[in-house]
């Protein structure tokens, strides 16, 4: 698990982009500069993360991708240049990250809002809830409203940030007035068809780690297929709750239909830390130093009567899964279900597979670009 910092290159007089990347498994990123759309061989898509100076953008990308401890973003430098992050730990989590300075001005020339919007799938964009966001509002309607006329097709996403430090009451008052407030502002300068989505979140808790997983599911074409085999796979084994877990990230790529409550994704989040902490420490490790393998599985049984079960489903996901101890009886039934989910995701991913070598192939051919929102 290592990182490297992997190059500088100038985005155009005066922007400079920092790429580094972090393949979790598969070694160090080997790549070239990927500075541009047409330089994004697998159509990954791209989220870019902007917002003010000091909002949190790097903390946030650090804390979830990185494993940085919250504490430590203290000590993180500002941001005076594009840093770009690929992120291709698993099957189905792949993207790259855009990391912009704060003072990101729309209005410089060199500033190629055709090529950074173009092929983006999701703008995350920051707020610190601590701070006055009057000006912060200015930013994110000048970012969203630029960003639309490039690309209509990007997932807008405002999270409210660093909202520890905001009682109950006043982080509900923050989310209606700033939603309200950027809301009210596209329409009245005719943007009514632009959908933001909000989010209350800080790197002190699990609030960012869920964010995230809802923004990344937005750009899995498969989420409805694994939604739906999670269903099927939780009302046939007396499984209360399901999560399909990337393992490294812990961010949860899909789950079943049933709502998702902090509590439970927290116990699950716990889940995977102990599992691969404690297979790091006394388990047997592969030959590429990955701790969790096959046949990792583990069973917690807490003090309500409740069932935490953790199975591997791949090199990069693990299902985890809430249930109450007496349907555990029926443990048979449930692995030999879980065997058949398994297959079904390994029959998933080869489809994805398969259509993405012949797009890669039609679009080789054709000389066309592929396009970058696309997965599949
Ligand atoms: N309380 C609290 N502080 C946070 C949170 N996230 C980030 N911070 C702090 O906010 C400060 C700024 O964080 P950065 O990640 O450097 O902000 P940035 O948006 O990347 O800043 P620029 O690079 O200047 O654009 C740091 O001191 C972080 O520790 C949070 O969720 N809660």
């Amino acid at each position: 698990m290592s990182y490297e910092q992997e190059e500088e290159d100038h985005y155009g007089p005066g922007y400079e982009v920092g790429s580094y990347t972090k393949d979790y498994n598969d070694g160090p990123y080997d790549g070239e500069s990927d500075l541009n759309v047409n330089s994004n061989p697998e159509g990954k898509p791209r989220i870019l993360l902007m917002g003010l100076r000091r909002s949190g953008k790097s903390s946030i990308q650090k804390v979830v991708f990185h494993k940085m401890s919250p504490n430590e973003t203290l000590f993180l430098e500002s941001t005076n240049k594009i840093v770009k992050d690929e992120i291709s730990n698993s099957s189905f989590v792949q993207f790259q990250i855009w990391d912009f300075p704060g003072q990101v001005d729309f209005f410089d020339s060199n500033f190629d809002c055709e090529m950074i919007f173009g092929g983006c799938g999701a703008l995350v964009f920051v707020i610190d809830a601590q701070d006055d966001y009057i000006d912060a509002l200015m930013k994110l309607n000048l970012t969203v409203t630029r960003a639309y006329k490039v690309n209509p097709n990007i997932r807008f996403e405002v999270f409210i940030h660093k909202v520890d430090g905001l009682s109950d009451d006043h982080k509900i008052e923050a989310q209606r007035d700033i939603h309200q407030r950027a809301n009210d502002e596209l329409m009245e300068e005719g943007f009514d068809s632009v959908n933001l989505s909000f989010y209350l979140t800080s790197i002190y808790d699990h609030s960012i780690f869920e964010a995230f997983s809802k923004v990344v599911q937005k750009l899995i074409p498969q989420l409805p297929t694994l939604e739906n085999l999670l269903n099927i796979f939780v009302s046939n084994s007396g499984i209360e709750k399901a999560f399909l877990f990337d393992v490294v990230s812990k961010i949860y790529i899909a789950t079943d239909s049933s709502p998702v409550d902090m509590q439970s994704y927290e116990l699950c989040c716990d889940m995977i830390d102990v599992v691969v902490d404690i297979s790091c420490i006394y388990g047997t490790k592969d030959a590429d130093g990955a701790a969790f393998d096959h046949q990792s599985l583990s069973l917690i049984k807490l003090n309500n009567s409740t069932i935490l079960y953790l199975r591997e489903v791949n090199r990069f996901l693990a299902l985890v899964c809430i249930l109450r101890e007496d349907h555990f009886a029926r443990q048979g039934l449930i692995d030999y279900n879980f065997v058949c989910f398994r297959n079904a995701i390994q029959e998933v991913f080869e489809v994805r597979m398969q259509v993405q070598q012949a797009s890669n192939n039609t679009n080789q051919s054709a000389g066309e670009l592929i396009q970058p929102l696309k997965l599949l």
